[in-house]
Order: structure tokens, then sequence, then C-alpha cells
């Protein structure tokens, strides 16, 4: 099992919101038991107060780590997000702290996909008001404002990983798929990708997968919904800063639409046990769902053991493989050398004064590895044993250092 400078025992790990079992399952089986674990997330306070001894935390969408809570987090290694979105984690104040953050950018996508296909289909067939009517004693039996999914036209906003697998399943459903998004895309299938004013004005259902980024805030407000075909459907399960809600609510009360999903909110409860807050709950025809588009038994299954997988590689060897912050190096195992890993600005001069340590304190390097992003270079270097301390403690003194950590 591989060693970390720091006992594995006392590696603290704080898991929040309830990650999924597998991901406590694959610390343990790395030899990593201090594990703080919580099923939902923490008021500021108490994150601030649980996160100022830990060495790694994981999150998913709800725990907003900002600047001021990096900067209570005096041992943190790194954060993995067992999600897709990392907009909940202050990624410059990360990167500045040196903590690498890690996500799982694919283990839900079939899951936020296929709950999608499900929600367009039961709203053309204007199931969500049928269902609450006969909640009520009420009998709605008609045809009227009811249709097959087949023959339909599907807009979709951001054609990424969900985009491009909701797109598939539509087409094979028999629906007609256009797509928009910043950058241009291959489209799957048939698909083609339009302006965004043809996909509003052309499209039966309109559903919304994009990041949120200051582009994508109130990307869809009172502008785009009048340009949305009368008794469209508008599905968002991105990010709930991306949909105006009271702009959507004038569409829902004037009938413009015929319906809605939302899955995301701009304002969501902490926990199962607050209450959900929004002015959509007085319309029978919106789906309202907390936040679950991603929550199946697979996909959290699936995430767990991936994020936990590069955390761990991270802890014990040093490699940054598709962190959504920092340079990714891949590294070998390091057998009977000690493993430096430095962090610096990236700034000029750095590499050459990290060698002139090694060659005035005669250490010999036997590996190097070195990758840079516009902000951040990290550089590792395999030593032996006798001069790894000396060598971090003279890296650590170098200026612009941000992190010097040691792997035995
Ligand atoms: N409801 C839920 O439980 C879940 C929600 N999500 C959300 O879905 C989002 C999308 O996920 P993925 O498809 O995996 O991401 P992705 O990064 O693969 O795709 C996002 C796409 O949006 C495009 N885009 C970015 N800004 C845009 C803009 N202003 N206009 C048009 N297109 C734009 C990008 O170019 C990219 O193609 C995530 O960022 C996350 O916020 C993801 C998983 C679960
Ligand atoms: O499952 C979660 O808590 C968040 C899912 C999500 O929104 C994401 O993966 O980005």
């Amino acid at each position: 099992m591989a060693k970390t400078s720091l006992d594995k025992a006392k590696i603290k790990f704080l898991l929040l919101e309830g990650v999924h079992q597998s991901a406590v399952d694959a610390l343990h089986a790395s030899g990593y038991t201090n594990i703080d674990y919580y099923q939902k997330a923490l008021p500021d306070d108490e994150l601030k107060q649980k996160i100022a001894d830990a060495h790694f935390v994981g999150i998913r969408s709800r725990t907003q780590l900002t600047d001021d809570v990096f900067a209570e987090a005096k041992k943190l290694i790194a954060v993995g997000c067992f999600c897709i979105g990392t907009n909940q984690v202050d990624l410059k104040a990360a990167t500045e702290h040196g903590v690498a953050v890690f996500n799982a950018p694919f283990s839900n996508t079939r899951s936020v996909a296929e709950l999608v296909i499900a929600e367009a289909i039961l709203l053309l067939r204007g199931i969500a008001e049928k269902n609450a009517a006969a909640h009520r004693g009420e009998w709605m039996k008609t045809a009227v404002g009811s249709y097959e999914i087949r023959g339909k036209r599907l807009g979709i906003i951001g054609y990424g990983s969900i985009g491009m697998q909701l797109s598939v399943i539509a087409e094979s459903l028999g629906m007609e798929v256009c797509f928009t998004d910043v950058v241009n895309k291959l489209p799957l299938g048939n698909a083609v990708q339009v302006s965004m004013g043809e996909l509003l004005a052309t499209s039966d259902i309109v559903s919304l997968h994009v990041p949120e980024t200051a582009s994508t805030q109130d990307m869809i407000g009172k502008n785009e919904f009048a340009q949305m075909k009368r008794g469209a459907i508008l599905i968002n399960a991105s990010r709930g800063t991306v949909v105006d809600i009271d702009a959507l609510c004038n569409a829902l009360s004037d009938a413009h639409l015929a319906g809605a999903a939302i899955d995301v909110f701009p304002e969501e409860p902490r926990s199962n046990s607050d209450e959900f807050i929004s002015p959509l709950r007085e319309f029978d025809n919106v789906f309202l769902t907390p936040h679950i588009g991603g929550s199946t038994a697979e996909a959290q299954q699936n995430i767990g053991l991936e994020v936990a997988d590069k955390l761990v590689k991270y802890s014990d060897n040093g490699t940054t493989t598709s962190s959504v912050n920092f340079p990714e190096v891949a590294l070998p195992a390091h057998p009977g050398k000690h493993r430096v890993l430095h962090i610096h600005r990236n700034v000029p001069g750095i590499l050459s004064a990290i060698n002139q340590i090694f060659s005035e304190n005669n250490i010999n390097i036997s590996g190097q590895y070195l990758q840079t992003n516009d902000k951040i270079g990290y550089v590792v270097m395999d030593i032996d044993q006798a001069s790894s301390e000396l060598a971090q403690e003279k890296l650590s003194q170098i200026p612009d250092t941000i992190r010097c950590r040691l792997l035995f």
C-alpha cells in the first residue's frame, strides 16, 4: 500500500451531503480510516470548524466552498466534488490555496438524460396536472393538449456530455433534435446546431444543459420565453441561476408555456428537513424535483468510486489527472524513493530556483515531472530518502511557493 508522509490514520477526510458508501469503502480499502461523514451540508460556521483540520473534503452541489472557507482550511490538500458541477467551489481561491479540485465529469450523465426524457413524455401528456388533480379527487380524462413525443422537436441548450446523451436517446424515440452551444460541436445522429433564436422559436421542448457561469446567468428570461412557441415546454436540470424564475412564472401564468420541469433552483434547501420555498409551487403543470437529476443508485455508486479514487491517487502519489484546477500530471509509483510535490504560482524562475537548491545541496533527482497552467506550476521530484526532508524545507522557502508536500 502506498505510503504518505503523514500516517494514513491521521489523514482526515470530511465527507458531506451523504456521498455514496462506495466512496467510504474505497477510502477504507486504500488505508484511509479517519473519515468524518455527514448526510447533509453543514451550516457555514460548522463547516469552517470541521474543515479546519481536514486534509480532504468531499461534497456534492450544496456545500459552498468560498474563499472564506478555504482561509479556514489550513490543512486542506484536495476537494472531491462527488458530482459534475464545480460552481459551488471558488476554484480561484482553491488554486491560490494550493488545493486540487476533482469531480466526476461523466458518472451521472445518463441519469440526467433519462430524467429529462421521462419528464418530456409526461409533460407532453399533461401528466403533472392530471396527477395533481386526481390526488385532489378530480378526474381529468381528456386528450386535449396531450401529444406523443415522436416527431416533436427538442432544443438542447449546451451540447456537452448530458446534452449529447440526451440527443441520442431523443432521436431513438423519433424526436427531431436541434442544439445550440458556444462551441461548434459535432452533431450526433441527425441533430443540427442552430442559433439560440432559431432553437427557441422552433422547439416544442427546450432543455438546458449548460454549466453555471457568468454567461449562463439568467440566460432564459422574459425575452427568451417570448421567443418560445406558445405551448412549448421548458426543462431545467442544469443550475438554478440559468432561468429567471419570475419570468418563468409569468410565462406559465399566461399559458404561454404548457408546462415545465425544474430540478434546480436559485436557492435550494440545505437539507431534506428544510422547507422548499419557490413561487413555482403553485403550478400543477410544473414538475418540481429536489435536484435529483443525477441521483440514481448507479450514478452515485460510480461517482463515489471515481472521486474517491482520484483523491486516493492524489494523496498517495500526487497524480492530478482530470483535476479541474490543477495542471494534470499522471505519475508512476516511486518505490524506494521519496517524492516532493511543489505547488507554486506560475511566475518565471521557479524551476531554476528548485534545480539550484538540488545542485547546491548535492541532491540527486531520479525523476522530475513538471506541468503548469496559467495560474500555477506543479513540480514533482523523486529523490533519496536521506535528503527528502532537507529538500522539502528548502523548497518551501522559495518565493511564490504555495505548498510543498512530501510523500514516502
Ligand atoms: N440536475 C443534476 O442533478 C445535474 C446537473 N448537472 C448540471 O449540468 C451541467 C452540464 O453538464 P455536462 O453536460 O456534463 O457539462 P459539459 O461541460 O459536458 O457541457 C456543457 C456544455 O455547455 C456549453 N456551454 C457553456 N456555456 C454556454 C452558453 N453560454 N451557451 C451555450 N452553451 C454553453 C459548453 O460549451 C458545453 O458544451 C453541469 O455543469 C451541471 O451544472 C450535471 C449533473 C447532474
Ligand atoms: O448529486 C448532486 O448532489 C449534484 C448533481 C449535480 O448537480 C452535478 O453533478 O453537477
